[in-house]
């Protein structure tokens, strides 16, 4: 499965702890990243990760793009709901073209841990049909 893992800045490092406790499962796929929250985890990790642009310069838009031509399995979105970002519309759109094209996404850590352990149990297979 091809996971993107972003995270606005307040919210990086619960992502880099994210990653390490669920490195296991997350190792057994291709991760897909902005560019802070990329190198980040994969400093902190070792996990080999994709990285894109950083989010206000394009990134959430890359991982967009990769939606839209069905090459985005799933979305771990970490956002931070009390801080405004200069890049809103890309964050929008990205969200909406995860609705547009039925692709699990999840904007909080809570969430994340759900659709991780999903993954873990195969709930995703039907993506590979
Ligand atoms: O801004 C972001 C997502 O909207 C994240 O981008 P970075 O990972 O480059 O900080």
């Amino acid at each position: 499965m091809n996971i993107a893992l972003i995270a606005h800045d307040r919210k990086k490092q619960q992502m880099v702890n994210f990653c390490i406790a669920y490195q296991k499962i997350l190792e057994a796929h291709t991760l897909y990243a902005t560019g802070t929250t990329g190198k980040k985890i994969s400093d902190a990790t070792g996990l080999k990760v994709n990285r894109f642009l950083s989010g206000p310069l394009g990134g959430d838009q890359q991982i967009g793009a990769k939606i839209a031509e069905n090459s985005m399995d799933l979305v771990l979105f970490f956002r931070d709901p009390l801080m405004a970002q200069p890049h809103e519309p890309d964050i929008t759109a990205l969200l909406r073209l995860c609705d547009v094209h039925n692709i699990p996404v999840a904007t909080n850590i809570a969430t994340a841990e759900i659709l991780l352990k999903g993954l873990e149990r195969g709930d995703f297979h039907w993506r590979t049909i």
